[in-house]
């Protein structure tokens, strides 16, 4: 690709750069040609005036383009796949199933990659409880999406989650998508970033066609979820913006405007018209994102945070299988307050470390545990394992072990010790 920079006659050369991009978007040979304003006639200046004005008649060409409404300075950029963010798919980078026009057709490859995005909830096995002011809010949101031109009132397309760690935010939405029937299309914080500029942007383009796809050729609603979003977009400290943060807000700000049209190639089609997709963001902290984003039009927000109600019911349920009576529940929520719901889990759990060290004892010992345990299982050998009887005493032990060690962790900043030369600097 060739760029053109052009200087001012005060300063004594104009010059054309010519940079070649490998396919992976790094510049692995440049080439300078510089030529005096108004300078000696000689052949190099010749030469480089031609080539000024060669890359000046294209420059020309590419604002008239641009005046019908194309992008073509994009289309030239197609060697800078910094810029291009189709070149992944030639380069063999981004899964094929990505690209191509797969979303305006309905082929198996739009079955598999729609399979790869989006949720069937096998893994929400037995009853779970959801807070009612919870299940109301997310419900809400999805219905008001739904039925938006029915009313003649502005929705904002996207609902923000947000509330302390561990407070169920993402489990409870994945549940009520379950009992709704709802099919989303999740993302999360990890996506929301890439070493190729304008990746993830389009990413989202993609998944909120794919959403609106599933609305489309499976009659199912949809919506699309993207889990801690502050963790990919927010600022904390001294973290950098980077180009990618100010597209995805772009992107989701545009989207939230027009949620009818989400295009993700350089022209307008047909196949751009897409459903409006309700948008779910789950995150700790809003503040940390870019103020337009979460403004009232755009963004409907709700702080989680369950009341004590709420976790009694919560863990009651968790704990339903072991014959926990509700009062035995009060009395474990009463002994660990300010614990998020994350924590009543992580306890239970716990409970279950002697039985598995026994377990492993009955396996063979921890002397090559890997290959019996592979070779037992593949013969269908494997001993069986007898969950705990689980008793209010064991669980406020295992509570008891769990507070001890965050504690520490709090308390032992061992990286103040071990960075102590930092500090001081
Ligand atoms: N309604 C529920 N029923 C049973 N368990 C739950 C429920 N809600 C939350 N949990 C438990 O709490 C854990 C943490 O939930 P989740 O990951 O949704 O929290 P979060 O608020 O999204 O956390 P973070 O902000 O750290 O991402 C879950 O893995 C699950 O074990």
């Amino acid at each position: 690709m060739a760029i053109c920079f052009r200087v001012p006659p005060s300063l004594p050369k104009s010059r054309c750069f010519d940079f070649h991009f490998s396919s992976r978007g790094q510049r692995n040979s440049s080439s300078v040609c510089c030529s005096q304003s108004g300078g000696k006639n000689d052949e190099a200046d010749s030469n480089a005036a031609n080539k000024v004005k060669s890359k000046l008649s294209e420059q020309s060409s590419w604002e008239a383009k641009d005046s019908e409404g194309k992008d073509y300075l994009y289309k030239l950029g197609a060697e800078a796949d910094n810029m291009n963010i189709a070149v992944g798919a030639r380069a063999g980078v981004i899964d094929d199933l990505f690209t191509g026009n797969f979303l305006g057709k309905d082929s198996d490859i739009v079955f598999d990659y729609r399979q790869k995005v989006t949720r069937s909830f096998e893994y929400l096995q037995g009853d779970y409880y959801i807070a009612p002011v919870f299940l109301d809010k997310v419900v809400c949101h999805i219905v008001k999406n739904y039925i938006s031109h029915l009313m003649n009132i502005k929705v904002p397309l996207i609902l923000g989650v947000w509330g302390g760690k561990g407070q169920g935010k993402t489990f409870q939405t994945e549940l009520i998508f379950k009992a709704m029937g709802i099919e989303p299309v999740i993302m999360s914080a990890g996506e929301l970033e890439s070493e190729r500029a304008g990746e993830p942007g389009k990413l989202i383009r993609e998944r909120y066609r794919t959403a609106s796809k599933v609305v489309q050729n499976q009659g199912k609603m949809s919506c699309l979820l993207i889990n801690d979003i502050d963790a990919g977009l927010g600022r904390f400290g001294n973290t950098q913006l980077t180009v990618n943060n100010q597209i995805v807000v772009g992107t989701l700000m545009n989207i939230s405007d027009n949620p009818t049209r989400v295009s993700i190639g350089q022209v307008w089609r047909e196949s751009d018209i897409t459903h409006r997709i309700p948008i779910i963001v789950t995150g700790n902290d809003l503040t940390t994102i870019y103020a337009p984003l979460i403004r009232d039009g755009r963004m409907d927000k709700f702080y989680w945070q369950p009341t004590q109600e709420d976790i009694v019911n919560i863990v009651c349920r968790m704990y339903e299988k072991d014959c926990i009576t509700k009062d035995a529940v009060i009395r474990i929520v009463e002994e660990f307050p300010n614990q998020a719901l994350d924590f009543y889990g992580a306890l239970r759990s716990r409970t279950y470390d002697r039985s598995i060290l026994e377990w492993v004892n009955e396996a063979g010992g921890s002397e090559n545990l890997g290959k019996t345990l592979i070779k037992q299982k593949k013969e269908g050998k494997l001993p069986v394992f007898t969950p705990p009887l689980q008793t209010v005493e064991a669980l406020l032990e295992s509570g008891y072990d769990l507070v001890r060690e965050q504690k520490l962790i709090s308390e032992n900043k061992l990286s103040r010790e071990y960075m102590k030369n930092m500090d001081d600097q």
